[in-house]
């Protein structure tokens, strides 16, 4: 078992009436020993792939986190409690010193560098959100990137101070664009995220550099793409962190023939590649 203590909580947006809280935990790295421990040592987890963490929630299942920091000793999951929500809702009930067991996992997504990036947060995805976009101003392959965070409202906002400092340290690299449903707001865009405003705030200088992703639930993430690709960006062509090929052998641990493979949309009706054969 990898234990893993809670050293901090930090409260991002505290709730209200209208709004539900987002809480940053911070954890100790624990040891990790692979003959023992299942999936991959939390100091391995690649932020800038989608790579995220297991917590196990007692009495009930491993769930995924991004993990929206990662330091040399400990790493930062951040999170929106949901009514009634039996992970989210443990994860608040933890205490400073309290432990549960986390291990890291691979998203089985590999970069595709482009010379534009467009990433979409809905909601508390922007706990993947900000750190690949962190990383890809880092990389520099991207000569803009623009993030776009969808909220209800201001309020339902947070993490304020690091995109300050993202747009001071690459000012004209980096751009900021919020659109709220809730709430009509200066410099904002209103409404909800269409293919016309995804058009409207993603204008690269050469159309066949973009590359996107999105973050959010798995229906947001898919009519995103559908949405990207009627204004013109097949996916995943156009995707900043496409499935890899073999992560769907690596997920079953072993090779399938196409006949006993369930995921017929991995196959699209061709036999597997024979190079994935084990
Ligand atoms: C790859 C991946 C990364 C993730 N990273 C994060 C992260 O960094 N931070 C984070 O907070 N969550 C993240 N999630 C979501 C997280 O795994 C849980 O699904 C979430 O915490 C809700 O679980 P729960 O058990 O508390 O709620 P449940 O018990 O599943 O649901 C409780 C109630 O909340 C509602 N609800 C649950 N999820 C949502 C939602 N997304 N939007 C609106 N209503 C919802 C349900 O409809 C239900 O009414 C991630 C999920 C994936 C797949």
């Amino acid at each position: 078992m990898t234990q893993t203590k809670l050293i901090k909580k930090t409260t991002l947006v505290s709730a209200a009436a209208t709004r539900l809280p987002v809480h940053t935990l911070t954890f100790a790295i624990p040891r990790f020993d692979p003959s023992v421990h299942r999936g991959k040592s939390h100091s391995e987890v690649a932020i800038d792939k989608g790579d995220v963490v297991k917590m196990v929630i007692p009495g009930y299942k491993p769930k995924s986190y991004s993990m929206s920091a990662l330091r040399e000793q400990e790493f930062d999951v951040t999170f929106k409690v949901y009514p009634n929500g039996r992970a989210s809702g443990f994860l608040d009930s933890m205490k400073v010193g309290d432990e549960l067991e986390s291990f890291g996992k691979s998203s089985g997504r590999h970069h595709n560098p482009g010379s534009f990036v467009g990433i979409v947060s809905y909601g508390v995805g922007i706990t993947e959100g900000l750190p690949v976009t962190k990383a890809e101003l880092e990389k520099g392959d991207a000569e803009k990137v623009v993030l776009l965070w969808a909220s209800r409202t201001m309020g339902d906002t947070f993490w304020h101070e690091e995109i300050k400092a993202l747009q001071n340290e690459y000012p004209g690299r980096f751009e900021m664009v919020h659109i709220l449903s809730r709430e009509e707001h200066q410099g904002c865009f209103h409404g909800h995220i269409t293919p016309k405003l995804l058009d409207q705030a993603f204008q690269p200088a050469d159309r066949g550099q973009a590359r996107f992703l999105s973050v959010g639930t798995k229906d947001m993430m898919r009519i995103t793409n559908r949405m990207l690709e009627e204004i013109g960006y097949p996916m995943p062509e156009h995707a900043l962190l496409p499935k890899s090929r073999s992560s769907h052998h690596q997920r079953h641990g072993k090779h399938h023939s196409r006949t006993s493979c369930k995921d017929r949309k991995h196959h699209k009706g061709r036999e597997c590649d024979k190079k994935h054969r084990r």
